[in-house]
């Protein structure tokens, strides 16, 4: 079965976030995500890993401003020295807390941006994080994220963009975040899709959809998918970043039937 990660930011929201960390060891997990570390010092975090015995596999490069509502800040013209410093504090945080990936969000594009102008910003960017993360030993992953339900605008919205945006780039260490639930909204053909770009794939999450609730709530099925990554030779993590609908602990019958 898959190595399994739990998303902090989605899983045991029952707890504070610095609590987290215990509930995931305790229901099974050895690997952690979130969306993002900045808000806490590098070392309180790091303390929760070592203290749990966890593994960090992931956090997000600075967004801009979330709680107003932006999704990152890639693709906009007018903040690149804003991105390149995230650059630095996500490579600073790395550093301590362990994890070789760091998720970047290409962003929104506002209605009066061109295009072409927002697309050519973010594969400078990119190209920009991925020489940075180079020195640093560190992998860049793109996200696809669906613009139906949950992220309107939002400048890498299928896997076809995001290879795009691969191409164009001349570096090694840059690859596909494929999130199961994005993509089942997007395109479906999950299985297919993932055996076709499992080369460029460097970080899998998922959810079931519609809802994006746990495994067995929707219309995906998650042990044939599992069983599909094993088969294709997936060596990547696999993220559990879905909101439960009940107590989390109770909605995790998908990872003890794997374990
Ligand atoms: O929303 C998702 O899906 C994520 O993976 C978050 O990290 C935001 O990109
Ligand atoms: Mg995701």
């Amino acid at each position: 079965m898959p190595r399994f990660v739990a998303n902090l930011s989605m899983l045991f929201t029952e707890v504070p976030f610095l609590e987290r960390f215990a509930r995931a060891r305790a229901a099974g997990f050895t690997a952690v995500e979130y969306l993002f570390p900045y808000d806490w010092p590098a070392e309180q975090l790091a303390e929760q890993l070592r203290e749990q015995g966890l593994n960090q596999v992931l956090f997000n490069l600075p967004p801009g401003d979330w709680q107003a509502g932006e999704r990152g800040i890639a693709c906009l013209p007018d903040r690149v020295e804003e991105f390149r410093a995230g650059v630095d504090q996500g490579i600073t945080y790395a550093r301590v807390l362990g994890n070789r990936q760091l998720n970047c969000l290409a962003g929104l594009k506002p209605a009066d941006l061109d295009g072409q102008i927002a697309w050519e910003t973010l594969v400078a960017n990119v190209q920009y994080a991925a020489d940075r993360f180079a020195d640093a030993g560190l992998t860049l992953c793109l996200e696809a994220i669906n613009s139906r339900v949950d992220m309107p605008g939002f400048m890498l919205d299928t896997t076809g963009k995001v290879m795009a945006l691969l191409e164009e780039l001349d570096a090694d260490n840059v690859r596909l975040q494929y999130d199961v639930y994005h993509m089942q909204i997007m395109e479906g053909d999950v299985i297919r899709t993932m055996e076709c770009l499992l080369p460029w794939i460097g970080h899998i999450q998922f959810a079931d959809n519609p809802g994006r609730h746990e495994p067995g709530s929707g219309e995906i099925n998650f042990s044939n998918v599992f069983a599909a990554l094993d088969r294709m030779g997936y060596q990547g993590w696999v993220s559990a970043e879905y909101r439960p609908s009940l107590v989390t602990e109770d909605t995790l019958s998908w990872f003890r039937s794997a374990n």
